[in-house]
């Protein structure tokens, strides 16, 4: 149970760990696995039958009752102790190393946290099918890996805007998204503060963190994007390298020639660093200084191992602009910049859209696999259809649970304030348990060999009546306590044997387990049981009409052939 004193959240450059929601989620505990010296966290889920069931955990030591949390100190510098191999060719990457057949510490940690062979993490990020985002300047973050082995991410952006926020919300939407199962976030702040309350995220985020350079860059040059240049842009990328951030989304696909190609879309271009860059390169009339620039930020990203993850600038922002020409040609340009970056040795993803239809998100993966080598693809729901504003975390996760099963590896949540403001922390926890139904989902469809698990878990709990073991192994418990509590709150119901749904009398679990218990008590559990009775019944029968002296009753009426009996 969490406590939550509220204060602080006024003041810009002072944040108090009182405002966190801190403690181990309702029913679980934090406990970890020692692998060969590296503390791996997991959750454990703790039942009323003695039972448990450990489950992967996003949430870091903000969940582990006896961690004392202190924001103005940051998380533990753990990674800083582990053991980091030698450049390979100049790349201090998971990928260089990984095509080196080096195992690193991070892939140890991951393949415990995953319960697969890390001979598998390690193939998997050398065939750059799946990346390990972990800058070197980012020590407090616990290792994840993003691919479509692996069990199926989501990411939760937060961040100011000009209009709202300060450093403590979005320091307590960190917390509060990662507590609920955020894989990564992003900080997609474009207020005041930028880099200092990147800093506090940073510091005290479990998770990697992603950024979009571009955004910064723009605050710097007062928004007007004429103005921006290379130099000032890459000193950005630099500066945020410096502070640890994880991956970058680079909207280096969004050429000049591609631009025209927008002017006839319902919704142009929805990206905002797409129409940053697209505004940059007309006005200027030249490439796009992240395409001419590629090779030097591949450098700088090789050093700190940083991950692309190659921005969708030219996304649909509509389900009459999906799969049209500009999107495609911009992820065509894409797969050319995946090769470059891995060429020196950069782990990559691939970020994609947006507003797609059912029927036309399959295309989506099998042309990202085809044109960018498989690299780990990161989508934005995507959203399956436009008509919906306030509900749109559930209009995207359609898409997302869709495109995940096709081969999706992190999912960009989406928040019921999509299109409409900017959300809160309320509207983070929706999106991150919307996204977590849709990744997993995802997983068992996928035959992911432990996912199901968890759902036969709570399936049980519902059909035995252990209410609170179901409340425990659900993703939102205190939601599901609450929905139950709101008609049958006293302390009996947790185990009584119906809900007010049904009501006693006509609850079909009840009636079912009363089925199952007659059935028990009396012999007739098997199909054979129930024949065997249905025999014996009938010889007794027989025996009877026998002793009645076997006489005929006739049909009333015989040519009808109606209510004959013998
Ligand atoms: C690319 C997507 O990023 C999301 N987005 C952009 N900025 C923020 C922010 N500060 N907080 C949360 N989400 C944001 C929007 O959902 C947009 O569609
Ligand atoms: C999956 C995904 N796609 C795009 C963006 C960047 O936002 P934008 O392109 O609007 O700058 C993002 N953060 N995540
Ligand atoms: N929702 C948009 C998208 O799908 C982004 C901002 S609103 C036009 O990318
Ligand atoms: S979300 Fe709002 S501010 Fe952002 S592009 Fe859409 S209308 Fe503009
Ligand atoms: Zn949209």
């Amino acid at each position: 149970m969490g406590t939550r004193v509220s204060g602080g959240s006024n003041s810009a450059y002072k944040v108090d760990s009182d405002i966190l929601t801190t403690g181990p989620i309702e029913g679980s505990t934090k406990h970890y696995v020692d692998v060969d010296g590296l503390r791996v966290p997991q959750r454990r889920i703790n039942l009323t039958n003695g039972e448990h069931l450990d489950v992967y955990d996003t949430s870091g030591p903000y969940t582990d009752s006896t961690a004392v949390i202190d924001v103005e100190a940051g998380l533990a510098r753990t990674r800083d102790e582990w053991h980091r191999p030698d450049p390979v060719d100049g790349a201090s990457t998971q990928l260089a190393w990984a095509r080196a057949g080096l195992v690193t510490d991070e892939m140890r940690f991951i393949a415990a946290r995953e319960n697969v062979d890390v001979e598998l993490v390690r193939s998997e990020v050398a065939a750059g099918r799946a990346v390990i985002p972990a800058n070197h300047r980012h020590p407090e973050s616990e290792p994840m890996i993003i691919g479509k082995a692996f069990a199926v991410k989501i990411n939760a952006n937060i961040g100011n805007s000009a209009v709202t926020s300060s450093i403590a919300e979005e320091v307590e939407k960190m917390v509060w998204a990662t507590r609920w199962g955020a894989d990564t976030i992003m900080d997609l702040s474009t207020g005041d503060d930028i880099h200092l309350t990147r800093e506090w995220i940073m510091r005290n985020s479990p998770v990697p963190v992603g950024t979009v350079p571009i955004y910064q860059a723009l605050e710097k040059v007062k928004g007007d994007p004429t103005k921006l240049t290379w130099e000032m842009y890459r000193d950005t990328v630099i500066e945020q390298a410096e502070q640890g951030v994880d991956y970058m989304t680079v909207h280096a696909g969004v050429l000049l020639r591609y631009v025209p190609l927008t002017a006839r879309r319902v919704t142009g271009i929805v990206s905002r660093g797409g129409s940053i860059m697209a505004a940059w390169c007309l006005a200027h009339h030249e490439e796009s200084f992240l395409y001419t620039h590629f090779d030097e930020l591949c450098e700088i990203f090789a050093r700190y191992d940083i991950t692309f993850s190659l921005g969708d600038g030219l996304r649909p922002g509509s389900i009459a602009d999906a799969n049209d020409e500009a999107q495609f040609a911009e992820l065509r340009t894409l797969g050319e910049l995946t090769r470059i970056a891995k060429s020196h040795g950069v782990q990559v993803m691939i970020e994609g859209p947006g507003h797609i239809p059912m029927h036309k998100i399959v295309e989506n993966v099998r042309l990202e696999e085809e044109l960018c080598e498989e690299a780990p693809f990161y989508t934005l729901g995507p959203l399956a259809t436009d008509i919906a504003p306030a509900y749109d975390h559930i209009t995207s996760a359609i898409g997302a649970a869709m495109i995940a099963q096709a081969g999706t590896a992190m999912l960009c949540y989406v928040t019921p304030k999509e299109h409409l403001g900017l959300p809160d922390r309320d509207d983070v926890k929706v999106g991150v348990i919307t996204y977590k139904i849709a990744a997993h989902s995802a997983d068992l469809a996928k035959g992911h060999p432990r996912a199901q698990e968890r759902d036969d878990a709570l399936s049980k709990a519902r059909f035995e009546f252990r209410w609170t073991d179901q409340f425990n192994l659900a993703l939102d418990p205190d939601t599901a306590r609450e929905y139950h509590d709101e008609t049958l709150p006293a302390e009996p119901a947790k185990t009584a044997h119906f809900c007010s749904m049904c009501g006693p009398k006509f609850c079909s679990m009840r009636i079912s387990a009363d089925v199952r218990a007659y059935a028990e008590e009396h012999n007739l559990v098997t199909a054979e049981d129930i024949d065997r009775r249905i025999e014996q019944e009938m010889a007794a029968k027989s025996a009877e009409f026998a002793d009645a002296g076997n006489r005929v009753y006739l049909p009333i009426d015989a040519t009808s052939g109606a209510a004959s009996r013998s």
